[in-house]
Order: structure tokens, then sequence, then C-alpha cells
């Protein structure tokens, strides 16, 4: 675990000494985006880009999801880095159910930022949109990985469905910026916290969101009403990661999904939806946090449960 100081890799944990023992998500730094507008630089073609992801990450996880879902598996390649993240941040290492660098050959992640700006100071992450001709990195944003995949390359692939509708807009947007905020970083919050107050703050917020979230779901269908939208999937992958590893690992233990009468049929009808549960890897998930994450688990043993009930009946449609 570390990060890039102008083009050097150190190896570093997050500092949480100036923020009270608060964790701070730092911001993207490559935010451009693919479109056939006039003057863009990132036309949708096929074959063009590569998705660098890990299968444990939950912010990777929105755009594997994004590309099953809208028929991108044959324009856009992927390279899967090795769940354990550790002095050397996220390479590549032929751990079971990850792949090698496929377009460079390369060993670590964070050549492939250097690559892309060799001063680059900041974070190492995945998930990476990559464009194999200006060999650079269109973006590193999730959420807009994902707004890209949503319409950009329609005209290539046919598939018009539409996670983002226009007259759900704004209420997708509230939802997301709850949800980030409380849940799919809540979780990070409450793990990565460094005092007993950051900590209680974190996990005080996100089980009270989740109990937010478990009323609206007894009375609607999805998150932004009757159709599955963005919001539903942003929230996908922190619900299935949450009982194998959040409960556990990052002490977010006041219930668990399965124990919620709403969410968890929910996240089952999610995780069930066509073509969802192959993007899940619950070994690289479980193998990942437990084993990278050194400061909170120093053993590196892996738990052996949860024994889930993705695959049973969701009962969504009553
Ligand atoms: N805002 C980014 C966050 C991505 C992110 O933090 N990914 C984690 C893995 S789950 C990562 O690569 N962390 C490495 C680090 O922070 O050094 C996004 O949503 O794309």
């Amino acid at each position: 675990m570390g990060l890039l100081v102008e083009g050097k890799w150190q190896d570093k944990w997050y500092d949480t000494r100036k923020s009270g023992g608060r964790f701070e998500r730092e911001s993207s730094r490559f935010r451009n985006t693919i479109s056939n507008e006039p003057g863009s630089e990132y036309k949708p073609e096929s074959g063009r880009y590569h998705l660098y992801v890990s299968l444990a990450c939950p912010w990777a996880h929105r755009t594997l999801i994004f590309r099953k879902l809208k028929g991108l598996e044959p324009h856009i390649s992927v390279s899967v880095v090795s769940p354990d993240m550790l002095e050397n941040g996220w390479e590549f290492d032929g751990y079971p159910g990850a792949t090698e660098d496929h377009l460079y050959s390369l060993d670590y992640m964070h050549q492939l930022y250097t690559k892309a700006d060799p001063q680059y100071s900041g974070r190492v992450t995945v998930p990476v949109l990559w464009d194999k001709h200006s060999q650079s990195i269109v973006n590193n944003e999730s959420a807009e990985i994902i707004r890209i995949f949503n319409h950009a390359f329609n005209d290539l692939t046919g598939n018009t469905l539409d996670f983002y509708p226009a007259q759900l807009a704004s209420g997708i947007d509230d939802i997301n910026q709850r949800v980030y905020d409380k849940v799919n970083n809540g979780v990070y919050k409450a793990g990565f916290a460094t005092t007993q107050q950051a900590y209680e703050e974190a996990v005080t917020a996100l089980f009270a969101e989740l109990d937010k979230l478990d009323r609206h779901l007894a009375s609607n269908r999805y998150l932004a009403g009757e159709q599955i939208t963005e919001a539903d999937w942003r929230l996908f992958t922190t619900l299935i990661r949450f009982d194998a590893v959040y409960v556990g690992h990052f002490k977010c233990n006041l219930q668990r999904i399965e124990d919620y009468a709403n969410l968890r049929g929910y996240l089952r009808e999610l995780y069930q939806y066509p073509g969802v549960a192959d993007t899940v890897n619950l070994d690289h998930i479980k193998r990942h946090y437990y084993y990278s994450h050194d400061s909170i688990n120093p053993t590196r043993v892996v738990p052996t449960g949860p024994r889930l009930t993705l695959d049973k009946p969701h009962g969504r449609g009553e």
C-alpha cells in the first residue's frame, strides 16, 4: 500500500493524523470523457479502450457491471490485478482469477500511472479506463466511467438500456450522494478510522442510512422507483461485500444485510440479475481486505465464512 510522489513509489498507509483519525478519500485525477462530439479526443471505438480493475474493489466492480450490462465486453478489454495489495500497491502476480497486464506486461499498477504521467503524485487506484491509442488514462473515477459506459458506445453496441434516464437523473444524484457518503465510503470511514470517535461517527451514519434504505425498499422495488438505475448498482457493490467483509473486517457489525427484511431480498435480486453474478468474485473480495490491510488484520488470516444466501428466492416481485 502506498502512493506516487512525483513519479516515485513510496510505501505508506493512509495518514489520518491531521483529520482526528478520520479516513479522507482523495479525489481522482484523470477525468476525461469519451464522446462523438466534434473535437473530442476520445471517440467511442471498438477495441480502443482497456479497463484495469480489481475484482475485490467495489468502485471497480461498478465498471465491470456496466461493461457487462451494456454489452461492452467485445469492445473493451480488461486486465485484473491480484487481490493482494501490499508494499508495491496493486500488482499482477498470477493469483487465480486475476490476469497479467494484457497491454504492457507490467508488474505494478503504479507503472501504468507513470506511463500516463511520469510526474504523477497521488494514490494509484483502480478502476482505470485506458486509451490504447494515446497510451494515457481517460478516466480513473468509477462514477464517471459508468456514465460513459451507460451511453457513449450505444451506436456501436445497439444497447440502449439506460441506467441514468433524464427524468430520474436528479433523484438518482440525490440518492448517490447519500449512499456514497454514508454507505459506499461510509464502510471505509468506519474500517480505516483510527480513533473511537471517528469510527462511531461513521458506523452510526452508516446504519442510519441502511435503516432508511431498508424502509424505502419496503414499498419501492428499487432505489429510484420502479426501474433499476445506476443508484442500485452503486449500492449493490457495497452490499455484496457487506456480510462477507465489512461486518467483521471493518467492524460494521450492528447487523448484517441478511438481517434486514428488505435489503436482503433486494441484494439477492440484483445478484441474480442476468450477468451480474459473473462479475462477483468472493474469493478476491475476502482475500483482498483481510490479507492486504495488515494494520487491521496483522495475521492475514482470511475467514472461511459466512455462508451466504445470494441464490435463494428474493421475493421482490410481491
Ligand atoms: N474514486 C475512486 C476510488 C477508487 C479506489 O479508491 N479504489 C481503491 C480500491 S477499492 C484503490 O485502488 N485504493 C488504492 C489506494 O488508495 O492506494 C473511484 O471510485 O474510482
